[in-house]
């Protein structure tokens, strides 16, 4: 992957696409998965805007794989059903009518949402969850927190063959585990372990706060592991962003190139991130 980017004046400028395609096919035949969080999804106009990145990426010859999340829709489903949850380090405890829901609301609803809206701009998008294709198993991940599952395996040959074919894949974070269970994984730690096993050139965490934020919040735009570990130690990195920043190492230490946490709300940001010279984000890099 190349490293010269284009100004953000310039993006916000540019009026045609012609105008951005010499830029935009330095990236060409990179490897780039997003996780796109609950929180970050919003309206019809924000999905919309997800979706065009996406298929701008992909005409231009990017491999965009997209894992989402869908959380707080998990939430509201539970709510109407009158089904309880708790959460253990950022993780939904999941007994079986729970991890029912979990599928039906992310295999269904917000995973067609987003392959929907990715294919009303003009992309091909399939979708998937980590049970299609042998694509993830599990193992539980602690006894206490029920069907909550880690990726242990992963075989990426379905995504291989689908970006052979130009399709984008869209991937709900739940695996088979090796007794027919179905598990519930947290999207970040699906996105790392997805991001991981397809060596990815960048891994993106679209969340809902411009990055990982000092002891003063400003945002830190390069980290390293040690600096990570000394701030989740210290507490400044707390709650939902100790396991993004968790999944951020593991992804580098796995052998992704590149990690950026970043505001999904922004307009264009998987696009700004990716082709300005400032880029977006907290990035973590192996
Ligand atoms: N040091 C930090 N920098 C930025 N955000 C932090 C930090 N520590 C804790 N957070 C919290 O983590 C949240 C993001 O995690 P989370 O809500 O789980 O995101 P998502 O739902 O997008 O996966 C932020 O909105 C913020 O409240
Ligand atoms: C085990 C676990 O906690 N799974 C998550 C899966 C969805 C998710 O991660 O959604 P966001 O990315 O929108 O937070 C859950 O049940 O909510």
């Amino acid at each position: 992957m190349k490293t010269q980017k284009m100004n953000r004046d310039w993006i916000a400028t540019a009026r045609t696409l012609s105008q951005a395609l010499p830029y935009l096919q330095r990236y060409a035949g990179a490897t780039v998965v997003i996780k796109f969080g609950g929180n970050a999804m919003g309206s019809d106009e924000d999905m919309a805007s997800f979706a065009r990145d996406i298929v701008l990426m992909r005409h231009v010859g990017v491999n965009p794989v997209v894992v989402h999340g869908g959380g707080p829709m998990i939430n509201a489903m539970l709510d109407k059903l009158e089904i309880k949850s708790d959460w253990v380090n950022g993780k939904r405890v999941t007994d079986k009518a729970t991890v029912e829901v979990v599928e039906m609301v992310l295999s269904g609803r917000v995973n067609k949402r987003i392959v929907q809206a990715i294919n009303a701009e003009g992309g091909k998008a399939v979708g998937l969850s980590g049970k299609d294709a042998g694509l993830v198993t599990c193992d539980q991940t602690n006894p206490d927190l029920g069907f909550v599952g880690t990726p242990s395996e992963v075989d990426p040959t379905i995504l291989q063959d689908l970006a052979a074919s130009e399709t984008i894949p869209v991937i709900a974070p739940l695996g088979a585990g090796r007794n027919g269970e179905t598990f519930n994984i947290n999207g970040d730690t699906m996105a790392g372990a997805i991001a991981a096993a397809l060596k990815a050139d960048r891994l993106l965490l679209l969340t809902d706060i411009e990055g990982v934020k000092g002891a003063d919040g400003e945002v830190l735009t390069e980290l390293s592991a040690d600096h990570i570990r000394e701030l989740i130690a210290e507490g400044v990195i707390a709650g939902g962003m100790i396991p993004k920043t968790e999944t951020a190492l593991a992804a580098v230490e796995g052998g992704v190139r590149a990690v950026v946490i970043l505001d999904g709300r922004a307009p264009n940001a998987c696009l700004l991130e990716l082709y300005t010279d400032h880029g977006a984000g907290s990035m973590i890099r192996a």
